[in-house]
């Protein structure tokens, strides 16, 4: 899907200026100063040369005019050094914005729904997500940062236009033809400029992609032995991507260089009529005049050619806008369809969907937010607290009612596949158990309920609540869910249990305890600082597995989802957690009871479970078996005994 509407590049380039308008002023005067202090010596040079000729009007001697023109050199000197830290620090939060507004976006897009952008069919790669937080957040950055070059090399272009203008009129005029120029060749090689940008980003995408699936892959490549082949891949990948590369790069330089041929030629023929005009003697032009000519003539000209360089540039820029807005917005073809029911009141609604910000245009990768970046002094701001999880009125869970739930992958990739009509009630403190053959539709359902794909039909209640937006809804304390391959970070296990959340270890023991990873920390000589290592790679899969349900159950909430736990667990180990869960529940026990007092609510969770042991099965109030994404039977074990396979 396109975005909605395509906001102009000077727009964007402005919302970014002001983010940090300070800074980029700050920025602006410097680089000003630093561009407008060679005018300096052209002055210099006029009176200097007017001095030898006797013309001059300054009273100052050859060696007072040399010192002037080294202390000038000088003081350009520290400004550049100035200058360059200003610069950095813009250029930083430049990009910084951007990739911050990126992943906040790809953050806000159901988790599970995968990265399709408009005209591909295949989704996109972890990998190929780092060339649109590199190269284009580079390439804006850039351009943003041009826009300070080129309005100071303009204000010194003008005010040397109208010193030349002081000189000579007619001469003056032939200034303004390069420019004309140039505005249409960069006109006409807009399409190519864009085209050619697209195919070399798309080009590096791939290559990124492609070493992040072989990192991810490392294992599986060594034992298939697919090493050669998998090389053979990338090589052929950076084949392609060098010459996408060289054309696009080739077709830069040569824009340039025509641009700045134009002007250069533009620059003789016009000192070929001064010349004339001091040979003749037509006109009332001095040596000094006309060195003083010389001088501002490169600053008109070498604006021009700037201004060409940018303009380009500028394209190139709308290609990187438009490929980071088609991530954000990809996919989407499936929007959440329009309930049924008349329009629910406030009070019969929980959470309303995200519609303050605009995600479906550009406007979202430069929306003003903080950063807390070091200042230009290297004064850190300070982070602000993370959120805690908040007990709201929407506490204790009474009742889940899920109805006509439906998704369906995309029929283009894949026809029929989903799930569909799902209807079930959750009671406080029950044990639901979905289990189905192989692709029946288990994950998805969880996902779907979660928001993690975004439903296109039905609706879930909670405690007779429509949950308007079930992907900011659906998380602790009310919901907390263990995926079949969980997610751990490369820090130490307590960070990777508490994610911000401020616990103290008593929680954290009992969380431990209940999901029988206790036995296994025991053994950790660092305990529960010992670093897990990327993804979590240094546990086994059944301790990766009981870390995640332990990070479940530090968050105490209301709901807890489990996509298969038997899939690393052995039989004994899984028994034994279930056991101390379920021990924890008290279906039917009316919440409230437990609802006097938030701080002492006894907890008294709602499991809903994807598995096929039997053990859980025994253990089920409520069984729903699941065939091709639809409810095929439901009730008790002893109703669903015969569906199971
Ligand atoms: N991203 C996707 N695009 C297209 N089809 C998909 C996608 N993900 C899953 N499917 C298909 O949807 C169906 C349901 O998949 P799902 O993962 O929900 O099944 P499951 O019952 O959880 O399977 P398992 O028991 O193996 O975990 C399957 O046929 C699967 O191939």
């Amino acid at each position: 899907m396109t975005p909605t509407h395509r906001v102009p590049i000077w727009q964007l380039l402005w919302h970014m200026i002001h983010y940090a308008l300070k800074l980029y002023l700050l920025d602006s005067f410097l680089w000003m100063f630093i561009m407008g202090l060679p005018a300096i010596p052209g002055l210099i040079i006029q009176a200097f040369f007017n001095t030898l000729t006797g013309e001059s009007q300054l009273n100052l001697s050859p060696i007072a005019l040399i010192a002037l023109f080294i202390a000038t050199g000088l003081a350009r000197i520290v400004a550049i050094f100035i200058g360059r830290i200003t610069k950095t620090q813009h250029r930083f939060t430049m990009s910084s914005l951007l990739q911050h507004n990126l992943l906040a976006q790809l953050l806000r897009r159901p988790g599970a729904q995968p990265l399709v952008l408009p005209n591909h069919s295949k989704p996109v790669a972890l990998g190929e997500v780092i060339s649109f937080f590199r190269e284009d957040a580079a390439q804006i950055e850039d351009n943003v940062v041009g826009t300070n070059e080129v309005f100071g090399n303009g204000v010194f272009a003008v005010i040397s236009l109208l010193i030349l203008m002081s000189v000579n009129v007619q001469l003056t005029l032939f200034v303004v033809l390069p420019l004309v120029a140039i505005a249409a060749i960069v006109q006409r090689a807009e399409l190519r400029i864009k085209n050619y940008r697209r195919v070399s980003r798309q080009a590096t995408q791939q290559v990124t992609g492609h070493i992040g699936e072989m990192f991810n892959a490392i294992q599986a490549i060594q034992v298939a032995g697919a090493e050669v082949a998998v090389l053979d891949r990338l090589r052929q990948l950076n084949e392609q991507r060098r010459q996408v590369m060289v054309r696009d790069h080739v077709f830069t330089a040569l824009l340039n260089s025509v641009l700045e041929n134009l002007v250069n030629v533009g620059t003789g023929l016009i000192l070929l009529i001064a010349a004339q005009f001091l040979a003749r003697g037509e006109a009332t032009l001095t040596v000094g005049d006309f060195a003083l000519f010389v001088y501002y003539l490169s600053f008109v000209t070498e604006f021009l050619w700037y201004l060409g360089g940018f303009l380009a540039l500028s394209k190139q820029t709308e290609v990187s806008f438009e490929r980071m807005t088609a991530l954000i917005t990809a996919d989407n073809s499936f929007q959440p369809s329009q309930s049924n029911h008349p329009s629910p009141s406030q009070d019969t609604v929980l959470t309303k969907p995200n519609t303050q910000k605009d995600t479906t245009s550009d406007l979202a990768l430069v929306a003003p937010e903080p950063l807390y970046l070091n200042d230009l002094w290297g004064r850190s701001p300070g982070l602000p607290p993370l959120d805690q999880p908040l007990e709201d009125e929407t506490l204790p869970l009474q009742e889940l009612v899920v109805t006509n739930l439906t998704y369906r992958y995309s029929a283009a990739r894949s026809p029929d596949r989903g799930i569909f009509d799902i209807h079930f009630t959750l009671k406080r403190g029950s044990l639901t158990v979905i289990t189905g053959r192989v692709g029946s539709g288990k994950t998805t359902l969880l996902r779907v309920l979660l928001g993690l794909l975004p439903k296109q039909a039905g609706e879930i209640y909670w405690n007779q609540r429509l949950v308007l937006d079930p992907a900011t809804f659906f998380v602790p304390p009310r919901s907390a869910y263990t995926p079949q391959v969980p997610q751990l970070f490369s820090h130490t296990l307590r960070e990777n249990l508490l994610l911000g959340l401020h616990r103290d270890d008593t929680s954290l023991k009992e969380a431990i305890e209940l999901a029988v990873f206790d036995a296994d920390l025991a053994t950790m000589a660092h305990g529960l600082e010992t670093a897990v290592g990327p993804k979590g790679m240094r546990l086994s899969g059944g301790q990766l597995q009981r870390a995640a349900a332990a990070r479940m159950f530090v968050r105490r909430s209301e709901l807890l989802v489990f996509d298969d736990l038997s899939s690393a667990l052995d039989v004994n180990t899984e028994a034994q957690l279930w056991s101390r869960l379920l021990s924890r529940r008290t279906p039917g026990l009316s919440s409230s009871v437990n609802s006097a007092s938030k701080v002492d609510r006894a907890w008294n969770p709602t499991c809903l479970v994807v598995s096929h042991r039997p053990t859980i099965l025994h253990h089920a109030d409520h069984i729903i078996v699941l065939s091709d994404g639809r409810i095929e039977a439901e009730g008790t074990l002893e109703d669903v005994k015969s569906y199971l396979g």
